[in-house]
């Protein structure tokens, strides 16, 4: 069912006037931009999309949730008035997303920023739907958080590492091959997080990551589910872990031992696969690298494979994220067994943790991250989450420490300092 968020705001009925025109910002960081109220942002290495304000939303929930999507953007830019003078991927039209997890629970939403100002290479626009054309300039700068305390999820530690262990168990037993298993930790704030804090330490300290906030989701992913641009597809797929030390030599070292790691090339071969597997139907050619490569961001290090194809069908980059989710690097091998062990011992709602998050334009171009290295705004603070994958040589207490790193990112994004 399709239900714009209040009566105040446009749905596809009624048209929204779309006008991009290209700006001169120098040098300013699109984040600086952001005001307080409604920011969204996608960003990597300063280039991409930020902006604020709804000119339309759509809230959506359960299985039909990314077809609904496709279909209300379909309709929205159908009938749209558009003057587009930039003509790049992501100018016009263009729409924020970010999807549950799973079919249950979880709200997934589609928003239209009023106002969008992008970034690629030389190239700086800003769109406006249905308002006047702003002034570009610095917002206020971001409030940092009061009053953080962190406390356990659902699980503590302890007891996440049984659920690890029964997982490998039943893996063991060959129910399954993988299954990636989550946990969450949740940050108390004193007064409601400005969330422009995080965004800015998670983009200059995580910049080959996608830094992304939409209506309440925010992190800097590593991993991309899906680009589609101009009839090519690519995907970053990541699966197999080693912590950092913080020491050069020593991570060297640590990267090498990661690039032979038997468990950790097992786990990375099922993400691949899957990834491979649902792009074919799409495309004319693919190339799927036979070695993967080893990511190094400052808290740990990924074997990733980047999968390149030619799209020869009319999938709109949402319709392909669909198609890829959920993938072996956040549910599991086979995908239907991983994802009922999921719902049977995670003992939390993932919500949008772990489900598409990004943006696509009127010609269904975009890029959908999976929303890892992530939190979700709640009442009382904020929600975090990580995930590792499991098979059947994970050790429960390795996996509790890489969990532990995962939640880094956003931990040292959320602090004051
Ligand atoms: C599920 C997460 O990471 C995935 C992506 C990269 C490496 C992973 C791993 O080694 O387990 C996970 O598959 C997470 O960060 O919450």
């Amino acid at each position: 069912m399709t239900t714009p968020a209040s009566a105040a705001v446009p749905g596809p009925a009624a048209p929204l006037v779309v006008r991009t025109v290209p700006v001169d910002l120098a040098d300013l960081p699109l984040l600086d931009l952001l005001p307080q109220q409604e920011p969204v942002s996608w960003l990597r290495r300063g280039e991409g999309l930020v902006g604020w304000g709804v000119a339309a939303r759509l809230e959506t929930s359960g299985h039909t949730r990314f077809s609904d999507a496709v279909k209300w953007w379909a309709e929205t830019v159908a009938r749209a008035e558009v003057d587009d003078s930039v003509n790049e991927p992501g100018t016009g039209p263009v729409c924020f997303g970010t999807f549950a997890f799973a079919d249950e629970p979880g709200e997934s939403v589609l928003v239209v920023p009023q106002v969008i100002v992008g970034r690629r290479g030389d190239r700086t626009w800003l769109t406006t739907v249905s308002v006047e054309e702003p002034v570009l300039s610095p917002a206020t700068p971001p409030d940092p958080p009061v009053g953080l305390v962190f406390s356990d999820g659902a699980l503590n530690g302890e007891e996440w590492m049984s659920v690890v262990a029964e997982a490998v168990g039943r893996i063991g037993a060959g129910e399954l091959e993988k299954v990636v298993l989550a946990r969450d930790l949740i940050a108390t704030t004193d007064v409601p997080l400005d969330v422009r804090w995080p965004l800015h330490r998670l983009a200059e300290h995580y910049e080959m990551c996608w830094t992304f906030h939409v209506d309440g989701i925010f992190g800097a992913t590593p991993e991309m589910l899906v680009r589609r641009e101009r009839g090519l597809v690519t995907s970053r797929v990541l699966a197999g872990t080693i912590r950092r030390t913080g020491d050069d030599d020593r991570d060297l070292a640590l990267a090498a031992t990661l690039a032979r790691s038997s468990k950790d090339l097992e786990e990375h071969e099922y993400a691949v696969r899957s990834v491979a597997d649902s792009l074919e139907p799409h495309c004319s050619s693919m190339n799927v690298p036979e070695a993967p490569f080893v990511l190094h961001l400052p808290n740990v290090m990924h074997l990733a494979t980047d999968v390149n194809g030619v799209v020869h069908d009319e999938a709109t980059s949402l319709e392909l994220a669909e198609s890829l989710h959920p993938s072996a690097a956040v549910g599991g091998t086979p995908t239907p067994a991983a994802t009922r062990l999921i719902d049977e011992v995670e003992g939390m709602p993932r919500d949008r943790y772990a489900g598409p998050v990004g943006w696509m334009d009127a010609s269904g171009d975009g890029e959908w991250g999976i929303a890892l290295r992530s939190a979700m705004v709640i009442e009382e603070g904020v929600r975090l989450f990580a995930g590792c994958g499991i098979v059947a040589s994970s050790d429960p207490e390795a996996e509790l420490a890489e969990s532990q790193a995962k939640f880094v990112p956003v931990r040292d994004a959320l602090s004051a300092g």
